[in-house]
């Protein structure tokens, strides 16, 4: 018996990579079932398997067993509502890349998917690339935001991809690691990926050779390595990640420097709107919560931006 990690999939396949770094064609023996997960899917990328030799000259192998998870993103199934389907397991880091401007990442997108990653348990770094266009008034900006993520605990990282400012940081940031890559359509992720590893054309073009010849789907995620044992999962799908189902009571726990004084609203159950004796309010009155999270937060509360 051998283990390795999925790296790909497509629905009924997969691609396993050996620690050897070899990667298998693999297919799942029988029906596979997770104890109390209902999902569409029963094996995701960043998943660790069991697996057997099927066919060495076809390079084929099949899937025996899974090891428990670390953590995984799960969206809700587009065919089976009572499903979800799992984007990607054990990730050990995202990374949102942003810019606030050309194109502007807004504070709302940055609040929601930093819920997101947290109720997933998964620990982000904020990215802020393109700082080299950035002139003087909209760097002292950039430093305001950066201070304000920081003091709650997300650290955050300045680079220009064009440039070369801190590529190496980024580098080391990723190293050895499975990363989640997100941010909006133009601010540079493959840019970055890029600067950090020329040759990851050519790699990807190794391993997907097979994939190619079947059914895409978008929804399954790709996790492509960019350097030894240094992975990254980059899919349109997880762009942002969802807040689906989750329940109004549940936000502020996501929220570090909520979560922190939760237990000293006068009501336990305090969704700090108007309520009397909220420890949030009075944070946000004193500025010792932004108020720029705090609106955030009323909007995922009030489901103005659909919590999606
Ligand atoms: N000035 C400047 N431009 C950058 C920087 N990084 C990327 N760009 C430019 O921004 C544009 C978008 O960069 P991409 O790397 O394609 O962005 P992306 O996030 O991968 O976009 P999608 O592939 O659509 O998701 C390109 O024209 C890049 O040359 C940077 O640090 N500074
Ligand atoms: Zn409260």
């Amino acid at each position: 018996m051998q283990t390795g990690l999925i790296i790909r999939s497509t629905g009924s396949w997969y691609e396993v990579r050996h620690h050897d770094g070899h990667i298998y064609r693999a297919r799942l023996k029988g029906k596979f079932k997770i104890q109390g997960l209902k999902v569409t899917n029963p094996i995701a990328v960043g998943d660790r398997v069991q697996f057997e030799l099927e066919d060495e000259t076809e390079n084929t192998v099949v899937i025996t067993g899974i090891e428990p998870r670390e953590n995984y993103i799960i969206r809700k199934s587009v065919h089976k509502t009572a499903h979800g389907h799992i984007l990607a397991a054990n990730i050990d880091q995202a990374v949102l890349i942003v810019t606030l401007a050309f194109p502007r990442t807004s504070l709302g997108f940055i609040d929601r998917f930093l819920v997101a990653s947290e109720s997933f348990r998964i620990p982000t770094t904020l990215v802020f690339n393109k700082a080299d266009i950035l002139k003087d008034e909209a760097l002292d900006y950039q430093q305001e935001i950066i201070n304000l993520y920081e003091n709650i605990g997300y650290p955050c990282l300045e680079t220009s991809a064009t440039e070369g400012a801190n590529v190496d940081v980024f580098r080391n940031l990723l190293d050895q690691k499975i990363s989640l890559l997100s941010g909006h359509s133009g601010v540079g992720k493959s840019s970055l990926v890029n600067a950090v590893a020329p040759d990851l054309q050519l790699r990807t073009n190794e391993v997907s050779t097979f994939a190619n010849k079947g059914v895409h789907t978008t929804t399954f995620a790709e996790m492509f390595e960019i350097a030894p044992d240094t992975f990254i999962i980059d899919t349109p799908g997880i762009k942002e990640l969802g807040l689906a189902d989750m329940e109004k009571e549940e936000i502020s726990h996501y929220f570090p420097e909520m979560r922190d004084r939760l237990n000293q609203c006068r009501f336990h159950n305090c969704l700090h709107i108007n309520e009397p004796g909220c420890a949030v309010k009075e944070a946000v009155n004193e500025g010792d919560i932004a108020e720029s999270r705090y609106w955030s937060y009323l909007g995922m509360v009030s489901g103005e931006d659909n919590r999606k």
